[in-house]
C-alpha cells in the first residue's frame, strides 16, 4: 500500500462508472468526485444517445454542478467515464477546462456498451504533463457485477502499489 492521497473523479449517467469507483474508491481507500451536471440527458434511448452523442462531436461543455473536492490536493487521480460516441463523455470536457491536472500520476477507466473507441487517447491527449499508470476497460459492469469487482479491484492494487 503506497502514502498516495488519491481522489476517483468520474462521470456516471446509468450507474456503471459510479459502481467502479465507489469499488476502486474502497480498494485503495481514496475520496471520490462525482462530476454532476446541471441538465440530465433525455430518459428516451434514442434522445439519450443522440443529444449525448452530438455533445461529444461538437465538443460541448455542458453546465456542471460545484466541486466538493479540489482534484489538485490529490496525488494520485484515478479519472472515470462511460464511453460516448467513441471518446469520453461530454461533462468531462467541462471538467478538464476548469481543473488544470499537471504532473499528477493518472489511472484511466471507462465503462462501455461495446468498446472503448478512442477514450483513453483522447483523455491522454488532454492529459498531457501527467504520469500515466494505467487502464481498465469495462463492458457494462452491472451487468457482471461479481467479475468486475474482481477486476476492478486487481487493478486498483498494481495503481496504488
Ligand atoms: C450518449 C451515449 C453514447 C454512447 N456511446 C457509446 C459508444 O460509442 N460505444 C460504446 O461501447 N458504448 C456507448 N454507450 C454506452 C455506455 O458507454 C455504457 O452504457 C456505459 O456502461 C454507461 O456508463 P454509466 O452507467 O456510468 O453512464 C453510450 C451511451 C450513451 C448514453
Amino acid at each position: 500500500m503506497s502514502n498516495n492521497k488519491s481522489l476517483v473523479v468520474y462521470f456516471s449517467q446509468s450507474g456503471n462508472s459510479k459502481f467502479i469507483a465507489e469499488t476502486i474508491a474502497q480498494e485503495i481507500k481514496a475520496d471520490t468526485l462525482e462530476i454532476k451536471t446541471r441538465k440530465s440527458l433525455p430518459k428516451a434511448t434514442f434522445f439519450k444517445l443522440f443529444i449525448g452523442g452530438m455533445q461529444v462531436i461538437f465538443k460541448s461543455k455542458p453546465e456542471l454542478l460545484p466541486f466538493d473536492k479540489n482534484p489538485t490536493d490529490y496525488d494520485l487521480i484515478i479519472i472515470g467515464t462511460p464511453v460516448w460516441a467513441s471518446s469520453y463523455a461530454s461533462p468531462l470536457n467541462t471538467f478538464f477546462s476548469k481543473v488544470q491536472i499537471n504532473g499528477k500520476k493518472i489511472a484511466l477507466y471507462c465503462c462501455c456498451g461495446g468498446s472503448q473507441g478512442k477514450t483513453f487517447e483522447n483523455m491522454k491527449n488532454v492529459l498531457k504533463g501527467n504520469q500515466f499508470l494505467g487502464e481498465l476497460e469495462l463492458k457494462s459492469p452491472l451487468n457482471s457485477k461479481e467479475e468486475s469487482i474482481r477486476k476492478t479491484r486487481e487493478w486498483a492494487r498494481t495503481i496504488n502499489s
